[in-house]
């Protein structure tokens, strides 16, 4: 099983529509990515048809006016993010942050897999993001791990900043990753949350800046908790996805004519300037 193109999932989706919030902010130390303000965050089909049907009769060579939801449900990629890191360190209220917007008050350990989906608009497509909430308990993963690697477009791995085991123990997380042969074109981010316990710090910033940049990985500080920085957390997820969108939806073939017959040579990538 190699992740080498990991394929792209499609779904039936709604077109988005035009500019909207950003993300960015969160502490002095830690390089991230400002979402664009072409970033919008569609979280319902019903904000998917609106979008759509104001973008197509706003522009001045309105597109046909989107009707059926047939018409409405143009394919959207689905990009798969795992979320991995030890027990207890906050994956499940991160990806709540991201995906639903707020702290949940109570959790219990994760059990396998909790899936959320987050339908975001990056340069006007609608991208469906599909964040895997794994859990840290050896106990409750024993099975899922092969599933958990399968396709996956982009991995964030947490540790907590009050405990430094959790941090060591990144590691062994970045090891059982590439014992999934995730290939190393699939972007990392690290991720050091619950920094609004700010006096029960026990990794330092230079120290995760200094293991991030060894892994080739952006670092994220943040908290799950802090309203304040929920925008930090949209970064992490938001830059992911604009990494991979400039990544996959550029795959363009060069074509070749010789003495008039057609030759497909080698896929090759084109970067774009995505705004992340
Ligand atoms: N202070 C603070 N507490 C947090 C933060 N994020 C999570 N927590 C708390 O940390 C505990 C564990 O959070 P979870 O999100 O369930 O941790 P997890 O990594 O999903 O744990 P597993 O599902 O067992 O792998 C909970 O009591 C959360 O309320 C944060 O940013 N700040
Ligand atoms: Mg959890």
């Amino acid at each position: 099983m190699t992740n080498d193109s990991p394929e792209e999932t499609r779904a039936p989706g709604g077109g988005g529509g035009g500019g909207g919030g950003g993300g960015g902010g969160g502490k002095g130390n830690t390089r991230r990515n400002r979402a664009d303000d072409n970033v919008t965050m569609l979280t319902s089909s019903m904000d998917l048809q609106r979008a759509s049907r104001s973008r197509a009769s706003s522009s001045n060579d309105a597109a046909p006016s989107i009707t059926s939801s047939l018409e409405l449900s143009i394919q959207t990629r689905i990009f798969k993010i795992i979320v991995i890191g030890d027990s207890n360190v906050g994956k499940t209220c991160l990806t709540f942050r991201f995906t639903g917007g707020s702290f949940p008050d109570k959790t219990e350990a994760t059990i396998g897999v909790d899936f959320r989906e987050k339908a975001v608009e990056i340069q006007g497509e609608t991208i469906k993001v599909q964040v895997w909430d794994t859990a840290g308990q050896e106990r409750f993963r024993k099975s899922m791990v092969e599933h958990y690697y399968r396709n996956v477009h982009a991995v964030v791995f947490v540790y907590d900043v009050t405990k430094m085991a959790s941090f060591r123990n990144l590691q062994t997380w970045i090891e059982e990753c590439n014992g999934h042969r995730v290939s190393a074109s699939v972007p990392r981010v690290l991720v050091g949350n619950k920094c609004d316990l700010v006096d029960q710090i026990q990794v330092p910033s230079n120290l995760a800046l200094k293991f991030a940049d060894s892994h080739n990985m952006l670092l994220f500080e943040t908290s799950a908790k802090d309203p304040r920085e929920s925008q930090n957390v949209d970064s992490i997820f938001m830059s992911l996805a604009c990494r991979l969108k400039a990544q996959k939806s550029l795959l363009h073939r060069d074509v070749e004519r010789e003495d008039g017959r057609v030759r497909l040579t080698q896929e090759t990538e084109t970067k774009s300037s995505c705004p992340c």
